[in-house]
């Protein structure tokens, strides 16, 4: 089967993500790909790791340019995507690396984006409970945020297990620069970041707190409270998810560590590390994977999970692309084999 796909924003980090994942996906040609203040440009000037593809020429962010193809990748701020999938065909399968269509309270959405909301598409983290089944034959997909898709695998087993209080979670996450885009952004120059980190959107201003929240309250059954704090590490690339919350009265703390392992034992993508390794963001780099460790402390009767991912791949481009395999009715691994970089 030959898949033909074509990738907006491409002159982009996600939109860059997807194309090196694409490129080693034995089913897929890459068709139109696409930017906006970059058109016209050689796909090389923007992105020279792209080597296979540094001649292709990055067209305009049109429907015209988009139509045609078996797949559609859209990596564009949030906001332009959901504008081109509304005129996008129906049969055509649309995944959406940006926000527009995560969130299923429209309430919500207003409040952190400020903006109408567009609709819910299925969620692409199939690794959540129950989540795969709605990805299976899909055509529209919301591939989850970075910070999200660390927070909810790191805490979903417990959740799922009814194990953990949902009224007192906190979550500290430490990015990656790249998770804010290539658009110069000040805070993101190198003075600022060499050296140093610092927390940003604190107090529950994130507008990934709704979207944890919503993720563990589907599998808790009931509404989750979730305080989320990130912080910007100076790296290029990576997510560390420090998870807390206050196991049950009456759970017994021994038996977590078994349902962590089983939620995940068949997964292709996520380990839970043996017993006292703790996670490290430069093992998953590049790769699809998320690793995690879990330790109950006794003082607090607090379980606390650590995960990492490459918030570009797992975070967005592969578990774009895992989610896509899912809904052709391929192998979930497909062109998704590679290991981390080290060191
Ligand atoms: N970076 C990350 O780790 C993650 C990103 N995402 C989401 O993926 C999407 C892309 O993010 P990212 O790649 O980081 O951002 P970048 O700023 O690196 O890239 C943005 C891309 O969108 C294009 N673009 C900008 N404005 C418009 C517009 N008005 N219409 C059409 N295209 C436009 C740009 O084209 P040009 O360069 O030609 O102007 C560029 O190709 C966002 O929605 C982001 O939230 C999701 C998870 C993680
Ligand atoms: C380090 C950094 O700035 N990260 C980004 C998250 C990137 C992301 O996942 O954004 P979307 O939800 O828009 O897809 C941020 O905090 O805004």
């Amino acid at each position: 089967m030959t898949i033909r796909v074509a990738v907006s924003g491409a002159s982009g980090y996600a939109g860059g993500e997807v194309l090196r994942l694409l490129s080693n996906h034995p089913e897929v040609e890459i068709g139109a790909i696409t930017a906006h203040s970059n058109a016209g440009q050689r796909l090389g000037a923007l992105q020279p790791h792209l080597t296979s593809l540094a001649d292709r020429e990055l067209v305009d962010t049109t429907v015209e340019n988009l139509s045609g193809h078996d797949v559609v990748f859209l990596a564009l701020p949030h906001g332009a995507s959901a504008k081109i999938a509304a005129e996008l065909p129906k049969d055509t399968l649309v995944i959406d690396a940006g926000a527009d269509h995560r969130l299923e309270s429209a309430q919500e959405w207003e409040k952190f984006y400020g903006s109408e909301h567009a609709g819910t598409w299925p969620y692409g983290l199939p690794e959540l409970p129950g989540q795969r089944q709605k990805l299976l034959g899909a055509r529209r997909i919301a591939v989850p945020g970075c910070y999200p898709t660390s927070s909810l695998l790191a805490l979903a087993p417990g959740f799922a297990a009814g194990a953990l209080e949902p009224e007192d979670v906190v979550i500290v996450s430490a990015s990656g620069t790249s998770g804010a885009g290539k658009t110069l952004k000040p805070h993101l120059l190198g003075g600022e970041v060499m050296g140093g980190m610092s927390p940003y959107g604190v107090g529950g201003m994130h507008r990934h707190t709704p979207e944890i929240e919503q993720g563990l309250a589907q599998l808790s059954g009931e509404p989750v409270r979730v305080s989320f704090t990130p912080t910007l590490a100076p790296m290029p690339r990576g997510i560390l998810t420090t998870a807390t919350a206050r196991v049950k009265e009456g759970f017994e703390p021994t038996a977590l560590r078994g349902i962590w392992e089983k939620a995940y034992a068949h997964e292709a993508f996520v380990q839970v590390l043996p017993e006292g390794q703790w996670p490290h963001t430069k093992s998953v780099l590049g790769s699809n994977y998320a690793q995690m460790q879990l330790a109950f402390d006794q003082r607090t009767g607090r379980l606390i999970v650590t995960s990492v991912i490459d918030n570009l791949t797992k975070g967005t481009a592969g578990g774009a692309i895992q989610s896509m395999n899912i809904a052709l009715g391929m192998s979930e691994r497909t062109g998704l084999q590679a290991l981390g970089v080290a060191p």
